[in-house]
């Protein structure tokens, strides 16, 4: 019974040392092996630490082989590692394979072939094996017969190495079911010893296509494989038949890069094929590791060779040999590269016995083999012609060309309309953008010709009515209307397209049957979709840009509007601290606790105001309140002097009055907090409420203006509430309880801010009766019991804010 093993391939490296050549022109060795197994590859711009460019960019290769062989090693090392164990397999009826790989120059006709100083790996295996048969011979009645030959693969061409002739043809390579691939026509020589084989080798060596090179002086050009056959005769395991042992050693030709080896015409041709031919290995190599069911070991004659070598019945080797130079670092760690995905191919090797029987089987399994191959390209043909004799099956030859065509016509309909559409889709985007800017500048014209302000357009000489221009807006409105239903309807049909123009792409191979054509048209196609997609990015660029066109304008608006913003309030300021209108005073407004419960006694109110300040003004005012309030006041009232208000602030206007000695504070203007509201006067309450009163005492050395108008509104020396009616400032009367509510006691009314009675000088005093809050009672704590709370409010500066403490006055 043969004996099966399952093995992976065994992967040697080997870095050749530095030649003289190298040497000389200062090239650096970057190849280490370590632990007879590491192979190191290092950073070839390590040593150019002056180049900032590569600094922290290591190239440094690491990689694990069976076994690795520095520069130091011989032949007979490496020989006796790798290639001599397989020697005994051989005898025992086994194949096996023995090949180097490498770059052009790495050394590997010398590792395989070798000079006669130090013989290579084929010799070496020779001598081995005839050793062994010797050895056997010696032994028993077992016989063998050994028998070489010698071939090139050169330019996808075979030539035999061992005759004479350069004329010799060109041979051809078919498959034996029982002893693999093999040359047809080879010569076969019967070898009785070593030195045969050596003359051979020699011989066919010379006839080998080899030209110098730029990397190699004596470049071989093409693959050589020495194959060694053993028969074995009466060995007890079949002794009525033989066993077969097959060695190949197969020096490959240099992976090469053209632009290295500077070759040129027909070493250009060479180096296409040998690399051609070793791509094909290299494939092989990577289906074979990754485990792949096909194995396109037909791509190339190197690889149909050394079809069972690789993954067939076969013990196998690879040797790889590497330049150690830093010049090869590429080309060295290519090969480090594939030497690393061979180590993951496994092969399993069988004896091969050959006995009548076996000899039978063996051909019945060939024959399935080829059987099962013949179908594996039936169906790839199949693949190839089987949709169209599918879809329409018996059609002839113009029927079929009509359905490529149609489907020609109808794919280029589909992408026209679908370009056509989505220009369309384009303008109605546009015109949209459009009509909305237009829609905004008719509107802004209304607003204009409402407000009676001179719009532009009326200064224009087609100046249009506010008619003219809500027509106009109704029939913008119109036609963004029409525009989205436009736009609604286009994107509608553009999906449609989109779906049928994906259906005819799947229907490609079925309808049109010339591969040619097929490739040619799924190119057009690519194009023209690509041209839509570019539409496409074009349509949805050109919304982008208005849209940023569009916000681009509002922030220049709302930025012309901040700055005329601030120029008015910088105008205003400048009033307002100009002193333009001294006397006067601006009431900030007042804190009103509208949503505070306040029954029957009113709100508690706090007022602000605000006035210029003067150089000259010595007063010094300063808010006093009662002991109660005023604690209050400090602990939950910010009363820290604000910076000349704003505007917007500014609620009211009173008037500073000064009157025989004494001054009046006295509000000119309509409070215009919004919050206020008029009382009804069927509801007023019937008894008179008092409002805080206050003024400031001028300073003695300036007389107070009299001011008829405004005198007669408060008269001097009179707090009474019903005394500050007047027509700028009507009393104010008691509402309802719940009229106090919501009501603040000044709303809607022009309060007096009372006389200024006795006021010291520099003093701004209100008062009234405090009825504060309820929130406020616990605070305030005894001033609810009082019935009158004088306020007096000092302020450090009239020139900054003057409070006063408001509220209603109960009688
Ligand atoms: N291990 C080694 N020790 C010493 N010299 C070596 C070694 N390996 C190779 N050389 C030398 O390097 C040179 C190139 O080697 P070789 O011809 O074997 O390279 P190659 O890989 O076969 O190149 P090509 O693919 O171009 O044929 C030769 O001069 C050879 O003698």
């Amino acid at each position: 019974m043969a004996e099966e093993e399952v093995a992976r391939i065994s992967v040697a490296v080997r870095c050749r040392p530095l030649s003289e050549h190298e040497r000389s022109n200062m090239v650096q060795s970057i190849c280490r092996v370590m632990d007879g197994r590491l192979v190191i590859l290092l950073d070839p711009g390590a040593s150019a630490a002056h180049d900032y460019l590569r600094q922290d960019k290591s190239k440094e290769k690491r990689f694990a082989f069976d076994q690795a062989f520095g520069p130091d090693a011989d032949t007979k090392t490496l020989f006796t590692a790798t290639a001599e164990p397989l020697i005994k397999s051989v005898l025992q009826g086994y194949n096996a394979t023995v090949f180097a790989y490498g770059s052009t120059g790495a050394g590997k006709t010398f590792t395989m072939i070798g000079t006669p100083v130090e013989p290579g790996i084929m010799f070496r295996s020779v001598e081995e094996i005839f050793k062994g048969v010797a050895t056997v011979v010696d032994e028993g009645t077992e016989s063998f017969s050994i028998s070489c030959s010698f071939v090139e693969v050169y330019n996808e061409n075979f030539r035999d190495l061992a005759g004479n002739s350069d004329r010799e043809g060109i041979l051809d390579l078919r498959e034996d079911p029982v002893s693999g691939s093999y040359v047809a026509g080879i010569r076969e020589i019967q070898t009785e010893s070593v030195q045969e084989v050596m003359d051979l080798l020699q011989h066919g060596n010379q006839r080998r296509t080899t030209e110098p090179t730029a990397m190699n002086v004596t470049s071989s050009r093409s693959h050589a494989v020495l194959q060694v056959r053993v028969e074995r005769k009466g060995n007890p395991s079949n002794p009525s038949g033989s066993l077969l042992g097959k060695l190949s050693m197969i020096d490959l030709a240099g992976s090469e890069r053209a632009a290295e080896t500077k070759n040129q015409g027909v070493r250009l041709l060479e180096g296409a094929n040998i690399n051609r031919s070793l791509l094909a290995l290299g494939n092989c190599i990577n289906a074979l590791a990754s485990g792949s069911h096909f194995v396109p070991y037909r791509d190339s004659k190197l690889t149909r060779l050394l079809k069972d070598s690789l993954g067939g019945n076969c013990k196998t080797v690879m040797i790889a040999t590497t330049s150690p130079g830093h010049l090869s670092y590429e080309d060295t760690l290519n090969t480090l590269k594939y030497a690393n995905r061979a180590k993951n191919i496994r092969v399993r090797a069988k004896q091969n016995l050959v006995t009548p029987d076996e000899h039978v089987s063996q051909y019945e399994h060939a024959i399935a083999d080829l059987r099962n191959e013949v179908a594996i390209l039936k169906a790839k043909l199949a693949q190839r012609s089987a949709a169209p004799s599918d879809v329409i099956e018996g059609a002839d030859e113009n029927v079929l060309k009509e359905a490529s065509e149609n489907w020609k016509l109808e794919v280029i309909k589909n992408l026209e309309s679908r370009t056509s559409m989505q220009r369309s889709l384009i303008d109605v985007e546009r015109g949209l953008v459009q009509w909305r800017v237009e829609l905004d500048q008719a509107k802004e014209m209304i607003v204009h010709e409402e407000r009676g302000g001179s719009s532009p357009s009326s200064r224009r000489s087609d100046a249009r009515s506010l008619e003219d221009w809500k027509d106009a807006i109704a029939q913008i409105e119109e036609n963004i209307k029409e525009n989205i239903e436009t736009r609604r309807s286009l994107a509608e049909r553009l999906q449609q397209n989109k779906t049928a123009g994906k259906e005819l792409q799947k229907q490609l191979s079925q309808r049109v049957l010339n591969e040619d054509l097929r490739a040619f048209l799924e190119l057009i196609q690519r194009v023209q979709v690509l041209e839509v997609e570019r539409l496409e990015l074009d349509h949805f660029w050109e919304i982008h840009r208005h849209q940023l066109e569009q916000r681009d304008q509002e922030i220049a608006m709302l930025r012309e509007q901040l700055r005329l913003r601030n120029q008015h309030i910088q105008q205003q300021r400048q009033e307002l601290s100009d002193e333009k209108v001294p006397g006067h005073v601006f009431l900030l407004g007042s804190t009103l606790a509208e949503s505070s419960p306040v029954q029957q006694r009113g709100p508690l109110r706090v007022m602000q105001a605000w006035a210029p300040a003067r150089e000259d003004d010595e007063d010094r005012v300063t808010a006093t309140f009662s002991e109660e309030a005023e604690d209050f006041l400090q602990d939950k009232i910010n009363w820290r002097a604000l910076e000349v208000p704003m505007a917007s602030q500014i609620k009211g206007l009173a008037q500073l009055q000064q009157n025989a000695g004494t001054s009046r504070l006295i509000a000119a203007k309509a409070w215009k907090d919004p919050s206020l509201r008029s009382i009804p006067e069927s509801r007023a309450p019937r008894r008179p409420l008092a409002l805080a009163q206050g003024g400031v005492a001028p300073p003695p050395a300036r007389p107070p203006p009299r001011e008829p108008s405004l005198r007669s509104e408060a008269r001097e020396g009179n707090s009474s509430p019903s005394q500050t009616r007047g027509s700028t400032c009507p009393p104010l009367r008691r509402k309802s309880s719940l009229e106090e509510k919501t009501l603040a006691p000044l709303a809607g009314r022009q309060p007096s801010m009372g006389d200024m009675r006795g006021a010291p000088r520099g003093l701004l005093r209100a008062h009234g009766v405090a009825v504060p809050q309820r929130q406020l009672d616990k605070n305030l704590g005894g001033v609810r019991e009082k019935s009158r709370l004088r306020a007096r409010s000092e302020h450090s500066r009239l020139g900054r804010v003057g409070r006063a403490l408001v509220t209603p006055q109960r009688f």
